[in-house]
């Protein structure tokens, strides 16, 4: 019994193997003919969920003991190695080269010219929408589909982020960001004149929901301990009150945050496994995904009815969700397309609420945490600001006006230096499906083959010194600051681009979306214009991200408002209390808050990506003073 189990078993093995060494022989012939740099690995480029489940097992004592850079295999497996080798790989096997496995090819690209191919020829490189198949909670959507669906999809959704929605955007975030100060104020201990804030990754990760359910849903919300009668004629009974309507369990804010941060958890587990789950996290999750799912329906059915009684969306209710809406009163027959089922508009508006809330909400965190570590960068920062705003209140501040002069200082520079090092979304995914495709890139002619799976890798574009203007590091023995935290490198004085980049794809011009963008050549700009291709955490081509501006609007308006009253530093009380640190020289204060910067950089430094790049859990405790109070105040700024 036991030999024909051995044998049958052997046998399979034989099979699978032979099965794996005939798929990798056929992969090797075609990365051969594609004329790229390749290297083959029993690790695919893209791992399987075993290798992820096990590698640090394997690779974390070796990495520990950070291997040379010459050393390239613990490099090709490891799990994050576009996060942590981007350089290293580019600088081992050029700026476009191939991973070969038994069951893919994999492609990763950080050369700026190949980027602009890659992002343009959308019929070309499709997105592996597969991938995404873990957010399509509510069905299919704009983010997770291609070909003619997505151009309906496309076609409604993005002329909804339009210059109204980012007008709101803009007066929620100013109202928001003081929301937030005044709850910062009030925790344990603080002052409005001093407030220490343990992880304010929390707060920026509240505030962007609270932006996005104004201007995505025409829902305003409220901060801890706010009255709701500052809502006005702005309540949603049920959105924006703390009393529960109907069968309700749960508000629309709590639903959606339950169901924001535990997403993955549905991709492990799908809704019927969940049901049958005894733990209380998976219980607590089915609920708000039950819960999320009837405010995402009632939602709409309500503005299906603003829409009926001739309502406009207007003073301060302007949102995204409005348009979808409204494409789904229309029948596919009489529409020229332009429709949305009712399951779809739930699916975009959770598509956008996901897509636009972590995004963001990691990028304000890390730029205040980088202005914390770099108080002289912060002193220029408010340099700008006072120049721009002087002493008039947020609330007067104008979009039309402000804004843009707010974007082209320190402020721009501030989150476009956080986006080079920081994308949220670390590689663009793409894949050759059909035939295999032409890439031109340095005068060189090569091949893609079909089925190779791309990833555009931001972090590699950002951190390529050929694109980049540099110096050497001020904090390692690099010959380039591009690890480095430099926003100055922004402000160099503008040389034109080569092609205008908002412009880089005739589909989004003729689709309706609104072109307004702060990289149109100017008078008024002065931030550096990278070479298109270089700089791409929105991604760029048809599928760029269609809250780019919204994104910008909102982390610039955030920036503005605190940088304009507050000092942001590093809590150094791990080191020395206030007291000790009032009676320091000069020189002594820096040499502590050298302490705090480098904890706050190390930390930094582990962020990892998990969907979205982000510190993981971890954090850095800042403290916020009302400027000219700070304890570190002139200690770098003066010479
Ligand atoms: C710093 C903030 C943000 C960054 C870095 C960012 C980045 C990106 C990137 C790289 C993509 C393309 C993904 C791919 O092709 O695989 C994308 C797509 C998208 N983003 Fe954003 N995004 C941000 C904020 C937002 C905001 C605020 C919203 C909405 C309120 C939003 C909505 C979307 C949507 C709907 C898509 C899918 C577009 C499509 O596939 O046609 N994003 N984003």
């Amino acid at each position: 019994m036991f030999t024909y189990i051995f044998v049958a078993l052997g046998a399979s093995l034989l099979f699978w193997c032979s099965q794996k060494w005939t798929s990798l022989n056929r992969n090797i012939a075609a990365a051969k003919a594609s004329g790229l740099p390749y290297r083959v690995s029993f690790i695919s480029g893209i791992p399987g969920y075993l290798w992820i489940a096990i590698h640090n097992f394997f690779l974390g004592p070796l990495h520990a003991f950070k291997p040379s850079r010459k050393w390239l295999w613990p490099k090709l497996i490891h799990v994050h190695r576009s996060w942590y080798y981007p350089q290293e790989m580019r600088e081992s096997l050029g700026e476009v080269y191939l991973i070969v496995s038994p069951s893919q090819i994999f492609m990763s690209c950080s050369n700026a010219e190949a980027n602009l191919q890659l992002t343009n020829r959308r019929l070309d490189f499709v997105k592996p929408v597969e991938i995404y198949a873990i957010v399509d909670i509510f069905g299919t959507s704009i983010l997770t589909t291609e070909g003619e669906e997505w151009k309906r999809h496309r076609k409604i959704v993005a002329p909804a982020f339009s210059e109204k929605s980012n007008a709101v955007v803009w007066k929620e975030t100013l109202r928001q960001t003081d929301g937030m100060i005044k709850v910062w104020s009030k925790l344990d201990g603080n002052e409005s004149r001093s407030m220490k804030v343990k992880d304010t990754a929390l707060y920026t990760a509240t505030m962007a929901l609270h932006v996005i359910c104004a201007a995505g849903f025409g829902v305003r919300q409220l901060w801890d301990g706010e009255d709701e009668a500052q809502l006005g004629t702005n309540v949603v009974a049920g959105f924006n009150t703390s009393k529960l309507i109907r069968e309700h369990t749960l508000t629309f804010k709590d639903s959606l945050n339950t169901l924001l941060h535990g997403i993955i958890w549905l991709a492990i587990f799908p809704v019927g496994l969940l049901k049958k789950s005894p733990f209380e996290l998976h219980k607590r999750l089915l609920r708000a995904f039950c819960e999320c799912t009837d405010y995402l329906t009632e939602l709409s059915e309500y503005k299906l009815q603003q829409i009926e009684r001739g309502e406009k969306a207007e003073a301060g209710t302007m949102d995204i969700m409005g348009p979808l809406v409204k494409a789904s009163g229309r029948s596919p027959e009489n529409s020229k397309g332009s429709y949305l089922t009712k399951q779809e508009v739930i699916a975009d508006s959770w598509i956008t609420l996901f897509a636009g809330h972590e995004t963001s909400a990691n990028i304000t965190h890390y730029c205040l945490l980088f202005l914390a570590i770099d108080l002289r960068k912060q002193f220029k920062l408010q340099q700008d600001l006072d120049a721009i705003v002087g002493t008039r209140p947020s609330s007067e501040w104008s979009y039309e006006t402000d804004l843009n002069c707010i974007w082209h200082s320190m402020v721009g520079a501030t989150i476009n230096e956080t986006l080079r090092l920081m994308p949220p979304i670390i590689d663009v995914p793409k894949i050759v499906r059909g035939v295999s495709q032409p890439l031109t890139f340095e005068e060189k002619k090569v091949t893609v083959p079909t089925d190779t799976i791309i990833h555009i890798s931001c972090v590699g574009a950002h951190r390529n010194p050929r694109y980049w203007p540099h110096s050497p590091s001020k904090l390692s023995s690099k010959d380039h600051d591009l690890d480095d935290w430099v926003p100055e490198r922004w402000l160099h004085s503008s040389t034109a681009p080569t092609t205008t980049p908002s412009k880089d794809n005739a589909e989004t011009e003729e689709s309706g979306e609104n072109q307004t963008t702060f990289d149109t050549p100017s008078a008024t700009t002065t931030l550096h214009v990278p070479p298109t291709g270089s700089f791409l955490p929105f991604s760029l081509g048809a599928r760029a991200c269609p809250g780019k501006r919204f994104a910008q609007v909102e982390i610039t308006a955030t920036l503005a408002t605190i940088f304009s009253k507050y000092t942001c530093e590093l809590d150094i009380s791990e080191w020395a209390s206030d007291d000790e640190v009032l009676k320091m020289r000069k020189e002594e204060r820096r040499n502590v808050y050298e302490k705090a910067m480098n904890k706050a950089r190390e930390l930094i430094g582990k962020s990892q990506s998990e969907i979205f790049l982000s510190m993981a859990g971890r954090h850095v405790p800042v403290r916020f003073f009302e400027r000219g109070g700070g304890l570190f105040e002139g200690v770098f700024t003066e010479a």
